[in-house]
């Protein structure tokens, strides 16, 4: 395969996990592109690819980490020789990035409990999430969510599976001790962008059982579920299980943007 100049490559990490889902909805949000406004005279061409190796990474101007089991997705990265591409790409290459649920664990720059043996993460978001913050798998439950960032429309019906939280964002000044095993990425990126909150879910903290003292203290505005940081972009919950192409469209133009920025393409 090669990458064509005149269309973009966006792939996704096709380890483990809900991958497929993820190109159905690209697929979708392509067809329903925007050609109006200003950044997006044309309608930009896209071929959506599944990504397992450094060699599919290389072609791509954007990727999605799907949601699954971020243990199995890093241990199977590791093994497959892609962790360290895939560090560069996010840290290094600053390519836009999206990571759904495990991916956005996989993106946070530390993990709060996370397995007793530990497991590696890429970075690049500077939070620390929590895993399984919202419950085990029958626990699972769908919200609608109002995300700012979409300009119109219905709030997003949104749904959590084993879902972490953003318990933290490092650049604060707040000292929210961990509870649990903390893994953390090895490579910091310098970066001035600040950490974005771009979502929020109010009132579920209340509702969570087992909960933490650290979840009663950012649950009281609304747990953070999601968070931007220049290229980074990540979400707590699963949009690709939905059928609602809304968020696909909105990071595809994040994609285009950045490409245009800095291929002119
Ligand atoms: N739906 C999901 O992606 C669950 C993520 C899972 N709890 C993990 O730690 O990887």
């Amino acid at each position: 395969m090669t990458a064509d100049s005149q269309t973009l490559t966006v792939g996704v990490l096709a380890l483990q996990g809900a991958f497929i889902e993820h190109i159905v909805l690209l697929k979708r949000a392509a067809e329903e592109f925007p050609t109006t406004s200003n950044t997006t005279a044309q309608r930009p061409r896209f071929t959506f690819i599944e990504v397992r190796t450094p060699a599919d990474l290389a072609l791509c101007r954007g990727l999605i980490i799907p949601g699954g089991e971020s243990t199995a997705i890093s241990l199977i990265a590791e093994r497959t020789g892609l962790l360290e591409p895939l560090r560069d790409f996010v840290k290094v290459q600053r390519m836009p990035v999206w990571g759904t649920c495990a991916g956005l664990i996989l993106l946070a720059e530390s993990a709060n409990k996370s397995k007793a043996t530990g497991q590696e993460l890429i970075g690049g978001l500077d939070v620390r999430v929590q895993r399984n913050y919202f419950g085990r798998q029958v626990e699972s439950f769908e919200a609608d969510l109002d995300l700012s960032f979409l300009e119109n429309g219905p709030p997003f019906h949104s749904v959590f599976i084993r879902a972490p939280v953003v318990e933290k964002v490092l650049q604060s000044t707040s000292s929210l001790p961990a509870t649990g095993n903390v893994v953390t990425a090895p490579t910091k990126r310098p970066t001035d962008a600040p950490v974005e909150i771009l979502g929020r879910l109010v009132g579920r903290a209340q509702t969570i059982r087992n909960k933490t003292a650290n979840a009663e203290a950012l649950g009281a505005e609304g747990d953070i579920i999601a968070v931007r940081q220049g290229n980074v972009f990540g979400t707590a919950f699963h949009p690709e299980l939905t059928g609602d192409a809304r968020i696909h469209t909105w990071w595809l133009q994040q994609v285009v943007q950045h490409s245009r920025l800095t291929q002119g393409v």
